[in-house]
């Protein structure tokens, strides 16, 4: 027996740090919105009760450091599984990025074990045991468009954001997200997103007042380690795109282009100069 799973990136529409938690994690508020840009995923039952991964990009890990592999396991265990499962995962989403790869790649685990080892398991219910994984999991079990708080695994689903062109552009670098955090200081924010005038622009279904607001706080952070971000988005506001930001703790850049004759030609500009550039829309 086979299901298949589509696992979808995220992008950051906003994103709000209101504090630093006991628990080392920061308080956080943000508008997750995910787009069409997906790996693919194949779940085969196995009689033996292993979990084994195979992935048709080199450097990402197969054995129990993948979140995939993470979140199998933890419904393995909680539900007394005592079958296994053969996971196929097919690369498209950069890694590293800010755009939740692994996180979705968890969650599509969930959705498709949950099926596989017919497990009943309510959406709400596998978002909960998705924060175990990571805190961007929850949103990636549902995707859409919602805000998330907490420490990014309390989600309040909202209404879907308009239909909007993005391109997306991913510099040579990785940032590790717990470093971005670390490096985030209150007094260093240059600009605070406005997180109602966001919601208020989704629900009157309005792209350029969406784009008017948009924000991140870790941009500063990351900026300051990798300069090349920094002027990656001022190149792709220069070439036209009508609201740029880094998605969550960078490197990717994203563009959000109100007028779609437009994105292919900023499209063909980044790809001058940054060889991993995508043209998606929102879903
Ligand atoms: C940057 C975002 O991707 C924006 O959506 C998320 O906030 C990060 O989500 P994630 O990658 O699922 O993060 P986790 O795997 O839970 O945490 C990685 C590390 O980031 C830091 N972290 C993460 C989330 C949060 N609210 N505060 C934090 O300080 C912690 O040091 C943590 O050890
Ligand atoms: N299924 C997976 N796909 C990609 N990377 C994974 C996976 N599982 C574990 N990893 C590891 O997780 C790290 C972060 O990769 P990922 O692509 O999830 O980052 P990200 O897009 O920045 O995530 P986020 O936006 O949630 O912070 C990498 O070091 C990678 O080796």
């Amino acid at each position: 027996m086979k299901v298949t799973e589509l696992a979808k990136a995220k992008i950051n529409l906003t994103l709000d740090i209101l504090g630093k938690r006991d628990d080392g994690y920061h308080e956080v508020e943000m508008i997750m919105q995910s787009i069409d840009l997906t790996d693919q995923m194949v779940f085969t039952l196995t009689d033996e009760p292993k979990i084994t991964i195979e992935c048709d990009v080199s450097y990402v890990p197969t054995d129990e450091r993948n979140l995939a592999y993470k979140a199998a396991k933890l419904l393995q265990q909680k539900f007394a599984v005592d079958k296994g499962v053969h996971i196929v995962l097919n690369k498209k989403i950069p890694v590293s990025a800010g755009l939740a790869g692994g996180s979705s790649n968890a969650a599509a685990t969930l959705r498709g074990l949950n099926q596989l080892w017919q497990l009943n398991v309510t959406i709400d219910e596998l978002a909960e045991l998705g924060s175990e994984v990571g805190s961007d999991v929850p949103f990636c079990v549902y995707g859409g468009t919602a805000i998330a708080r907490g420490r990014g695994e309390k989600i309040e689903r909202i209404t879907k954001a308009p239909p909007m062109t993005i391109l997306l552009a991913k510099p040579q670098i990785s940032v590790s997200t717990a470093v971005a955090y670390q490096n985030f200081s209150m007094d260093k924010i240059l600009k605070k997103p406005d997180t109602k005038a966001v919601i208020s622009a989704i629900q009157n279904q309005d792209p350029q007042a969406i784009c008017h607001h948009l924000g991140n706080v870790l941009e500063t952070a990351t900026f300051a380690m990798h300069p090349e971000v920094e002027k990656l988005k001022e190149q792709m506001k220069s070439f036209g795109a009508d609201g740029v930001l880094m998605s969550g703790s960078g490197p990717t850049v994203y563009g959000i282009v109100l007028k779609e004759k437009r994105a292919m030609r900023i499209f063909n500009a980044l790809r001058g100069f940054c060889n991993e550039v995508f043209l998606v829309r929102t879903v």
